[in-house]
């Protein structure tokens, strides 16, 4: 028996950064309407590029999307998310800012956010696993 076509779509690899400022709060930016999941807000970041380890990319995606240096923390459990018509497996770092103040160049907007608030935005499905994963870092 042969599975459907759509069921056999590959997971797509995506790093994506919690950036905290020095007072905890989480930046989280919003899709524009240009792009797919539009106008949901997520945590920065991007696809992992072939032989690119996800630490690389999540430096990298920040640096061409918000135009700023980040230094990495540490990382959460990855999340495997099938949306309608393809899967990622989200893989988050906790950062911070090194250098630079933000600039978006794809994104339409970003707030900076305290942790109680985290969860009232509309975020993309795959990022409401993260939000809670790093909620949960923050009551250990
Ligand atoms: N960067 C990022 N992408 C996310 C998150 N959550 C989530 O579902 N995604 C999805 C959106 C995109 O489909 C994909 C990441 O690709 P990308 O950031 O390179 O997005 P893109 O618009 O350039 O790519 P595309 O989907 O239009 O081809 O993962 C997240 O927190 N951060």
């Amino acid at each position: 028996m042969s599975l459907p076509k759509s069921k056999l779509q590959k997971i797509i690899p995506v790093s994506c950064a919690i950036i905290v400022s020095e007072d905890s709060k989480i930046l989280a930016t919003q899709r524009s309407s240009r792009m797919s999941l539009s106008l949901k807000w997520e945590f920065p970041g991007g696809k992992i590029e072939r032989e690119e380890s996800p630490e690389r990319t999540i430096v990298r995606e920040i640096k061409e999307e918000l135009h700023i240096e980040i230094s990495i923390n540490s990382q959460l459990p990855s999340v495997t998310h099938h949306y309608e018509n393809f899967s990622i497996i989200l893989i988050p770092f906790i950062c911070k800012i090194e250098h630079g103040e933000i600039k978006l160049t794809e994104h339409q907007a970003f707030r900076w956010l305290n942790p109680n608030k985290l969860l009232d935005l509309d975020w993309a499905e795959a990022d409401i696993p993260v939000a809670q994963h790093y909620l949960q870092t923050l009551n250990k």
